[in-house]
């Protein structure tokens, strides 16, 4: 079982994934990494539709991948997000991207915190630390037995 966290490798994973994000609508494109407690990392990326409420963010894609493979425990999260983009015409991006709520509310369904990075791909070392419960206090759950 995992007990640090490399980081360094989260960010690569995500990075890698970022490329390959599917944003044509938006221009935004995310990566996202998850680190499981055997070790492994899944890593997922945004997929956007012409129907654009369709769109999966790349935190739930990473953990549907995680899922697909037949784990179930995420212990560290990295996000990566453009540093300079519009998310639309007159329409700017945050500095730093932080998890949209149903992809809190997703993470939620795994574990009941985690570190979470949010790091900027073209701004060298530009991120910040969060965690899953400072970001979704008081999540809802199924009780656990
Ligand atoms: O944390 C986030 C925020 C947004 N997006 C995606 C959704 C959409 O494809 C694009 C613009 O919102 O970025 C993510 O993947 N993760
Ligand atoms: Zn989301």
């Amino acid at each position: 079982m995992q007990t640090t966290i490399d980081w360094a490798a989260l960010e690569r994973a995500a990075l890698d994934v970022q490329t390959r994000a599917h944003a044509p609508y938006s221009a935004y494109q995310v990566g996202a990494a998850v680190l499981t407690a055997s070790g492994r990392i899944f890593a997922g990326c945004n997929v956007e539709n012409a129907s654009y409420g369709l769109s999966i963010c790349a935190e739930r894609s990473a953990i549907v991948q995680m899922v697909a493979a037949g784990e179930r425990a995420p212990i560290a999260l990295t996000v990566v997000t453009p540093g300079t983009s519009k998310l639309g015409p007159g329409v700017e991006s945050p500095a730093i991207g932080a998890p949209c709520g149903m992809c809190r509310q997703t993470l939620a369904e795994f574990a009941e915190d985690l570190p979470i990075r949010m790091a900027v791909a073209d701004r060298d070392g530009l991120s910040r630390m969060t965690s899953l419960a400072a970001l979704l206090p008081e999540a809802f759950r199924a009780k656990s037995s």
